[in-house]
């Protein structure tokens, strides 16, 4: 059966979830949070304070526990309960193999310290783009709301971006996608602005066999709602000034 009520399956080693199709590394776990946690922390973004929201052109994001300066964390507090609980356990009890504890062993703070959270909504998306050097090269997305998927993209030999995508991931709601490593330095990821992704089926989307409802793209079609995804990282830098900031320089 390809649907089956929500609950929370994690592998026992990250290695069982590996999209073998990518270049290393990048996994996929379907039901990484249940359908409960995942309307709690929907809740909790959509209720937040509204000078937590950045406004761009199409896309609207919050940053916790605060934005980067100069690649570096200025908010050194703790990430909120409802950020911290149920994720950041989770992904650090899932070890990587056998002589790594979990994704997080080898980063500085040995743990995601920030959080950025993207609202899509049908027809946005997110340019092709490489994270840059800001953070330890593993990328924790949670998603919630809606599927859609996230294109990888290769520079041509010249730098310029070849326009066409080498893989689609398909991101499920209540799904953890990770890249690491080559996938986080040398390839370009970024999410087509269209109101439904096409041409959907076990040829072309590179996590197909890791899916939770593949039934659900029989027709190649994913209508898009809006989609909320969490995006956990460790900032390298981290300022000791953070921590003595005022309460007027905060946000709430
Ligand atoms: O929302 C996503 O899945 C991707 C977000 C992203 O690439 C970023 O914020 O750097
Ligand atoms: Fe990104």
């Amino acid at each position: 059966m390809d649907s089956y009520p929500s609950q929370v399956n994690l592998p026992a080693k990250l290695e069982a979830s590996r999209i073998n199709a990518l270049p290393p590394a990048a996994y996929y776990i379907a039901d990484f949070i249940s359908e409960d946690e995942e309307q709690a922390i929907l809740h909790k973004v959509e209720t937040a304070p509204k000078a937590r929201w950045r406004q761009l052109t199409h896309r609207r994001l919050q940053t916790w526990p605060s934005d980067l300066v100069k690649d570096t964390l200025l908010d050194a507090r703790p990430l909120p309960d409802w950020l911290e609980q149920p994720v950041v356990p989770r992904l650090l009890s899932i070890p990587l193999s056998d002589n790594e504890p979990n994704l997080f062993a080898t980063s500085p703070h040995g743990r995601p310290n920030h959080v950025l959270i993207n609202e899509y909504p049908p027809s946005t998306g997110i340019m092709p783009h490489k994270d840059g050097g800001a953070y330890h090269p593993v990328v924790c997305t949670v998603s919630l709301g809606s599927s859609l998927c996230l294109n990888l993209y290769k520079s041509k030999e010249d730098g310029a971006l070849d326009p066409e995508p080498v893989w689609r991931i398909l991101q499920e709601p209540r799904s953890l996608l990770v890249t690491t490593a080559e996938l986080y330095s040398e390839y370009l990821h970024g999410i087509e602005p269209i109101s439904a992704d096409v041409n959907i089926s076990e040829q072309t989307i590179a996590n197909w066999s890791l899916l939770r409802s593949p039934s659900l793209y029989r027709d190649g079609l994913n209508q898009r709602k809006t989609r909320i995804s969490l995006t956990y990282r460790d900032v390298l830098k981290v300022s000791k000034l953070g921590s003595k900031l005022g309460p007027m320089f905060k946000l709430p």
